[in-house]
């Protein structure tokens, strides 16, 4: 795979904040990447320079083959961005939206119809095309945003919090259309998200907190560094659970009876099973998630 974005030792201040204090990584191309990290941790900033919003101070990062600061026209042509804020006019319908957007990319009429065409199609926001944006539903105007975003046909697709405050039917319906953006159309999608079960599902994963990139890696890998594992088992007999634990040096805690143990990964808890069989009577082995991973490396819950 190649890479689609790179960034290198990108850094801005407002004043003496240093709200992004120089940040590498990169995207690969047709990935999912979801960029992640507590409110005020430099993603936005992070973003809005990588879509030429803001200017930086120091470093460099290049998007689909054009430099930052030096072919912005190049990126613009070559992104997407759905923001957390619409940009869309309530009192238009969607079509009358999409074609005021579309007339913006100097398109026949021909082209501008059928490149709303394909937008609205990828985007499923067929059904409330002649409606006005502002009597939508929270998801159809999420739709309506994305297809916004899709009609120059844009290689990378920034979509900044895209199921925020939807419900988790509509949530669903949302990320459907962000798979299938990436499955079948071959898009970059580059997602910030407050939902790590979301961020479970991305190939690969930043962390960002206080401006800094604290770790990054696919979410299996995150999982395995910084979620532990934990095997849950009920003994017939308590007493001798725990000599048996404690000659192997495992540690443990038991609540209501139930003795957990963490393990470096799942597959370590055979080991602690096989020499105590006789003794369970019934057991559980709960993986780590990105929640356990964010809650280490922020030392903060998530915050939506
Ligand atoms: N235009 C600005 N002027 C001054 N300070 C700013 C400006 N934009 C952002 N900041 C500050 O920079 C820091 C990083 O903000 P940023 O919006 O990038 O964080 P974020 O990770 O996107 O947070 P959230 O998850 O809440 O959107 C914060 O302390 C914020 O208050």
């Amino acid at each position: 795979m190649s890479t689609i974005i790179n960034v290198k030792g990108l850094a801005k201040s407002f004043g003496s904040l240093e709200a992004v204090r120089g940040v590498d990584f990169d995207v690969e191309q047709g990935s999912l990447f979801a960029f992640l990290g507590p409110n005020g941790a430099g993603k936005s900033t992070t973003i809005d320079m990588l879509t030429t919003q803001l200017k930086p101070d120091a470093g460099e990062a290049t998007v689909a083959g054009y430099r930052l600061g030096r072919d912005n026209d190049g990126i613009r042509s070559a992104i997407g961005i759905v923001f957390q804020d619409s940009l869309l006019d309530p009192l238009l319908t969607v079509e009358e939206n999409l074609l005021v957007r579309g007339s913006f990319y100097k398109l026949s009429r021909s082209e501008l119809k059928a490149a709303v065409a394909r937008a609205v199609e990828t985007a499923g926001a067929g059904d409330f095309l002649k409606r006005p944006y502002g009597k939508l539903s929270g998801g159809q105007r999420r739709r309506a945003d994305i297809a916004r975003a899709l009609i120059h046909t844009p290689q990378v697709l920034f979509l900044d919090e895209p199921t925020t405050g939807l419900d988790p039917q509509t949530r669903q319906n949302v990320w459907t259309t962000i798979r299938r953006l990436q499955k079948e159309r071959g898009m970059t999608i580059f997602l910030t998200t407050h939902y790590m079960e979301e961020a479970a599902q991305a190939d690969r994963i930043v962390v960002m907190d206080h401006g800094k990139v604290l770790a990054e890696g696919t979410p299996y890998e995150l999982k395995e560094r910084y979620a532990t594992d934990m095997l849950k088992l009920k003994p017939h007999d308590a007493e001798e659970l725990a000599a048996y634990l404690q000659a192997r040096s495992a540690s443990y805690t038991v609540a209501s009876g139930i003795f957990h143990i963490p393990v470096a990964e799942t597959v370590r808890a055979l080991d602690i099973i096989d020499g105590c069989r006789s003794n369970i009577a019934g057991l559980e082995i709960v993986s780590g998630t990105m929640d356990d991973v964010f809650l280490h490396l922020t030392g903060t819950e998530v915050r939506a």
